[in-house]
């Protein structure tokens, strides 16, 4: 299979298993793209649109976009900043657009100790071995800490590497902690926070693929937004509309409606631009609130 780099068809390079591929496929189609996609094929059509997906291990997604082979690409940042220095240090083009941080992926990227061990501070690491998928991140921050320590490049199974005698410490993705305190670590450093990035190669795009990308940003930013927001509707004491707006996150400008056989009571519909969490849906009872609806949005546009 070879990418045609003159194509006018838009290449986007996604992981093709793991974390990030269920989430980049379904962003995609919220944005109107259709794929039919076969499991064992690495080049996907759309079939509504001029755009081919390319699905690789993310580790590659980065030197093709910087390469110019594909056009956009859905990786993570770390990945991304991994490949950014190591390219920078073998003197490869390493430049690339960022267009947009996604709503998903999001991980740290953490140096972790033995739970038994008695770390004190970054010092104590000083001359140790650290095991990483990550070497160019770990080795940029440990210099511009001050810190001297050799790293063990392992490409998974790092949190088993102290346990096996390879290294002291490990620098590895965490999300819920789950992974090292099952393997008896503890998280000392934060050294890196990552989200899904969309990226686009240097090389200004043809004409017609910027059309493209142009139609897709807009529906990108509704589709996150939309993701974030939530309908709220609700019936409330006239006199309390004050306290009730301010207790409605992100709602400034609710429409405010009269309800049928009623003078105390209106209707309030707001857009919320946060989390409704129970804790305020309770208050909002409390003061006199009923009927509370909290309904998903699908789509949004300007
Ligand atoms: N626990 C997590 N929670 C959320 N996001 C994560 C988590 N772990 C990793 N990620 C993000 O998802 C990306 C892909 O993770 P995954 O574990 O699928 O990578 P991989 O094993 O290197 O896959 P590949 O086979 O494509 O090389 C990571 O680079 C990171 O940006
Ligand atoms: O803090 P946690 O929620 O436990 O998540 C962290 C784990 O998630 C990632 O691995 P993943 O599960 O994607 O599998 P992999 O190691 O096979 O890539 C990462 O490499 C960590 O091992
Ligand atoms: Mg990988």
């Amino acid at each position: 299979m070879v990418v045609d780099k003159n194509s006018q068809r838009l290449t986007i390079a996604i992981q093709k298993s793991g974390r990030l591929s269920k989430e980049s496929i379904a962003l995609l189609e919220a944005c109107g793209f259709k794929f039919s996609l076969h499991e064992a094929r690495l080049l996907a059509h759309s079939s509504n649109q001029p755009v081919d997906l390319l699905r690789v291990r993310d580790d590659d997604i980065p030197g093709l976009v910087m390469d110019g082979v594909v056009d956009l690409g859905l990786v993570g940042e770390n990945v991304l900043e991994e490949a950014r220095l190591e390219r920078q240090a073998t003197q490869l083009p390493a430049k690339i657009n960022i267009l947009r941080a996604l709503d998903f992926g999001q991980c740290r990227l953490s140096i972790a100790v033995p739970k038994e061990d008695n770390y004190r501070g970054l010092a104590d690491l000083e001359g140790k071995r650290i095991a990483t998928t990550y070497p160019f991140l770990l080795q940029n921050y440990l210099q511009q800490q001050g810190i001297k320590a050799s790293t063990a490049v392992l490409t998974g199974s790092v949190e088993v590497a102290p346990r096996a005698g390879l290294a002291d410490a490990i620098c590895d993705l965490v999300s819920t902690g789950a992974t090292l305190e099952a393997n008896g670590l503890v998280e000392k450093e934060v050294i890196f926070r990552s989200t899904a990035q969309l990226i686009q190669r240097p090389e200004p795009l043809t004409a017609a693929k910027q059309a493209i990308v142009d139609q897709l940003l807009p529906r990108l930013d509704g589709v996150q937004m939309a993701r974030e927001s939530k309908y709220i509707m609700l019936h409330a004491p006239k006199a309390r509309l004050e306290e009730v707006v301010a207790l409605l996150p992100g709602a400034e400008r609710p429409t405010v409606l009269p309800l049928q056989h009623s003078d105390e009571q209106v209707a309030v519909h707001v857009v919320s631009t946060e989390k409704l969490f129970w804790e305020t849906m309770e208050e909002l009872k409390a003061i006199g609130c009923s009927s509370i609806l909290v309904l998903p949005i699908e789509k949004m546009l300007g």
